[in-house]
């Protein structure tokens, strides 16, 4: 079995295979790959990284049908505000970034593999530099630290920063968050220990965040998203897995049927991509994105289609993962 290539008939399958280089190495990742899948509802993506087992990429299916077949809430809101986000690149392409976003909230990552905390200080002096003092900054350091090495850091990412507006998931377990919690003033944002825990709420049980971050396709859709954020009592984040526009959309969706949008959202990934599926992609103007549904252009879905091989590999992945949804 295979998906349809771009020179399926029309009628057939409803399923497209993608790869999208990314514009700037993102963790690691710089290449994504998906699947859209159509439906009564609109367009879904379905892009696990590769490095997500079967069981952990359901939910990412979940997400996809939930918008091609069930469709979302209704928005509360027209636009939603975007932070820029600065993958672990030297200072001056940090600052280019920044420019070229057009946010007044940044977030950086930190404590990328190889890196030090110099290379940190650097790039986040750099962005608080490009962004003026107004402007917000957060860090990501995907739980690379023990609390000692996070408290340490933590202060001293503050100080580059002239002030964090939080950190993200500094530790990797929920006792470490909850001790640095106590030993620093800079608020704590669960990311990690909420995506990947078989239980979403025990971070904030254990006082261990002050922020919780949510991300539609890792927690299976909008739906079980927003029944987290009414749950967990805390301000929540909404961001983004790197996906094209089409997947982006949902995080929108999210964000726009919140109550409550404290906090600028990790949505303003289209830009480290290469390209995109959409003719008008999801860009933040003014730090704000549009809430809206995508589509994607059929010339670009060709453009961008796997190879026979590639489109091979996601069908055999798809199989995979229905058969354990
Ligand atoms: O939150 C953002 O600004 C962008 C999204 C982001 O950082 C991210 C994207 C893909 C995978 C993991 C992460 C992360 O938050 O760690
Ligand atoms: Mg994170």
């Amino acid at each position: 079995m295979s998906l349809p290539g771009p020179d399926a008939p029309a009628g057939a399958p409803f399923a497209a295979a993608f790869r999208l280089p990314m514009a700037v190495r993102f963790r690691g990742v710089d290449v994504r790959e998906g699947v859209l899948i159509e439906g009564p509802a609109g367009w879904g993506e379905f892009s696990p990284f590769w490095d997500y087992d079967t069981w952990r990429a359901v939910p990412w299916l979940y997400a996809a049908r939930e918008a091609a077949f069930s469709g979302w809430p209704p928005p509360v809101r027209d636009s939603v505000p975007v932070n820029a986000t600065v993958p672990a690149v030297g200072p001056e392409r940090a600052q280019q970034l920044v420019g070229a976003a057009g946010c007044t909230t940044v977030k950086v990552k930190v404590a990328e593999p190889g890196q030090g905390l110099d290379a940190d200080v650097e790039r986040v002096a750099a962005v608080r530099d490009a962004l003026g003092p107004a402007g917000k900054v957060r860090v990501d350091a995907n739980g690379a630290w023990n609390a000692e090495e996070a408290v340490q850091r933590i202060r001293a990412l503050d100080i580059a920063a002239g002030g964090l507006e939080y950190v993200e998931q500094p530790c990797p377990t929920i006792d470490e968050l909850a001790s640095v919690r106590r030993r620093v003033h800079v608020p704590i944002a669960a990311d990690e220990s909420v995506r990947m825990s078989d239980d979403p709420l025990r971070v904030v049980r254990a006082e261990a965040a002050d922020i919780v971050v949510l991300k539609v396709a890792p927690m299976g859709g909008v739906a079980s998203c927003l029944i987290v954020a009414e749950q967990v009592g805390v301000p929540v984040v909404v961001s983004s897995a790197l996906e094209t526009s089409v997947g982006l959309a949902a995080g929108v969706a999210l964000a726009a049927a919140l109550p409550e949008l404290p906090y600028a959202c990790g949505l303003g990934t289209a830009r480290l991509l290469a390209g995109d599926l959409a003719s008008e992609p999801l860009l933040a103007v003014d730090g704000q994105i549009a809430v809206r549904r995508v589509s994607p252009d059929r010339d670009l879905l060709t453009a961008s289609s796997l190879d026979e091989e590639g489109r091979l590999r996601w069908a055999e992945r798809l199989a995979r993962v229905e058969a354990d949804a």
